[in-house]
């Protein structure tokens, strides 16, 4: 049966390595896949991940209908054995159901690939769709580690390392950007919840003489 699979974690958990491999593995068997992102950091109409591949793909638009963007394309003669949506927390609610529409109206299978909750812990409305309607969520394997060692469940939003809980739920960055802008880290819940970066926690270290003070 096709499925409409979710695979969710943190940034820089995998995903988008992951969406690489499963579509090289299926073109590599002569499948043909239809790929979609949006807001890719690499620029519009890719698929990148920070192992350094990358692939083409169709950059979504605001309104588009992904059904019909699929039906259009067998339409023409084109092939879609596996249709592949990196980034899919961008997408809106009503994208997410015409992906589940192509899975049981085309009998394509679709994985899609993104994170759960923004940087305030709240979810993006396209993630929240994804778990109400997919068959599967998958956690990925190779979990991203918070400063302190453990697991990391949690995206925070930094401003020169400083975690902000304010802002645009939208800002397209990464867990490496220089600590003088806006960049996110990924973090356990424990330091979600303190506010506690690796650069805040580096300079609590510096002063000794000063508690830690702990909101909760
Ligand atoms: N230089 C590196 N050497 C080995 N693995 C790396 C390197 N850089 C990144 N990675 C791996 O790539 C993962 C990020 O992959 P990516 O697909 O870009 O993540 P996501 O799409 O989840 O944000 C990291 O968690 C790490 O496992
Ligand atoms: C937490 C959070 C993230 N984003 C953006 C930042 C990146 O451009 C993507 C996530 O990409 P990744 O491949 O999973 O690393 O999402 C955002 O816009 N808002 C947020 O709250």
């Amino acid at each position: 049966m096709p499925e409409l699979v979710f695979f969710s974690g943190t940034m820089d958990c995998g995903k988008s390595t992951l969406a690489l491999q499963i579509e090289h593995n299926r073109s590599a068997r002569g499948l043909a896949g239809l790929i979609f992102t949006r807001n890719d950091r690499a620029g519009e109409g890719k698929l990148s991940s920070r192992l350094g591949l990358v692939t083409d793909a169709a950059e979504v638009e605001e309104g588009q209908d992904l059904y019909a963007h699929v039906v259009d394309h067998l339409s023409r003669g084109g092939r879609a054995d596996y249709v592949i949506a990196d980034e899919a927390q961008f997408l809106a609610p009503d994208q997410i159901d015409q992906l589940a529409r192509v899975v049981d109206d085309l009998d394509i299978d679709v994985y899609a690939f993104g994170i759960t909750t923004d940087f305030r812990t709240k979810l993006f409305p396209g993630s929240q769709r994804l778990v109400e309607l997919a068959d599967r969520v998958e956690v990925l394997q190779v979990e991203a580690l918070c400063w302190c060692g453990a697991r990391a469940t949690h995206n925070a939003r930094t401003v020169g390392g400083v975690m902000v809980v304010e802002g645009a739920q939208v800002v397209v960055g990464d867990v490496t950007d220089s600590v003088d802008e806006i960049g996110y880290e990924v973090l356990c819940r424990r330091h979600h919840r303190r506010r506690t970066t690796a650069a805040t926690a580096r300079a609590a270290a510096l002063s000794p003489d000063v508690l830690p003070i702990v909101t909760d």
